[in-house]
């Protein structure tokens, strides 16, 4: 079975539960995603625990942002590590996104345009001119003008930020949420059938899994449940 295209944020506090939960999900997903909490705790050898024997892709969640020349000198020290994707925040402009394409060939450089933690409310108030949509819209499309092949959005803009950069960009939706699910600190959410629906091509699902009492079991019927609706 192909795995989903699903990346399980390991937002874990130490490295065996990370390792553990990338034990469990990878038959089921295409992706797991190291994030500031474990690489900033256990640095460039979290990368290989979580990557483990199974050829899982690994997504280094960096946001990076800062001057260009910081990024470069960032983005090469971790390209080593063959992360297939990084991220960098969209909003430290076209250099920055440029310098981080530039020292990390082979790895693709996901552009975060406006965090899935922010309601329309928020966007005013860090001198963001909303509403989100237009926001993310311009973000991205100054990220692929920048060289950035894939981009971060909330599953509520993705189908205006499809139209936005074509079919050739990877669309990344975190603020995805099964049915149900408790939102926590996220603002712009979908369920995972409705992001894909609406155009995403992975999605970053993060609590809904890690915190069920079956990591495993619950990626497992996430993915059953997207191989469905895409076939129906
Ligand atoms: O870049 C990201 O992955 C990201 C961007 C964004 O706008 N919102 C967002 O939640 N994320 C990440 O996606 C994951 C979401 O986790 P859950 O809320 O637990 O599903 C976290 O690891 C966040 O750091």
């Amino acid at each position: 079975m192909t795995p989903a295209p699903i990346a399980v944020a390991l937002d874990a506090p130490d490295l065996d539960t990370a390792a553990r939960w990338a034990g469990l999900v990878t038959p089921h997903v295409s992706t797991v995603k190291v994030g500031l909490e474990l690489y900033l705790r256990y640095g460039p050898d979290v990368i290989a625990s979580v990557r483990g024997a199974s050829g899982v892709k690994v997504f280094l969640d960096l946001k990076l942002h800062d001057i260009p020349n910081t990024v470069s000198g960032a983005a090469k020290a971790v390209a080593r590590l063959r992360p297939s994707i990084l991220t960098v925040h969209a909003a430290g402009g076209p250099a920055m996104i440029r310098a981080a394409v530039e020292a990390a060939p082979h790895t693709q450089i996901a552009a975060v345009t406006v965090l899935t933690s922010l309601a329309e409310d928020d966007l005013g108030r860090i001198g963001l001119i909303g509403p989100a949509p237009d926001a993310v819209r311009r973000l991205a499309a100054l990220s692929v003008a920048a060289g950035a092949t894939a981009l971060v959005c909330s599953p509520h803009e993705v189908g205006a930020v499809r139209a936005e950069v074509g079919d050739g960009i990877t669309l990344i939706t975190p603020g995805v949420r099964p049915a149900g699910a408790a939102l926590q600190d996220q603002a712009r959410v979908a369920t995972p059938e409705q992001a894909l629906a609406d155009g995403a091509d992975l999605l970053v699902i993060g609590r809904p899994i890690t915190g069920s009492p079956d990591p495993g079991a619950t990626a497992a019927a996430i993915a059953a449940s997207l191989r469905r609706t895409s076939h129906a």
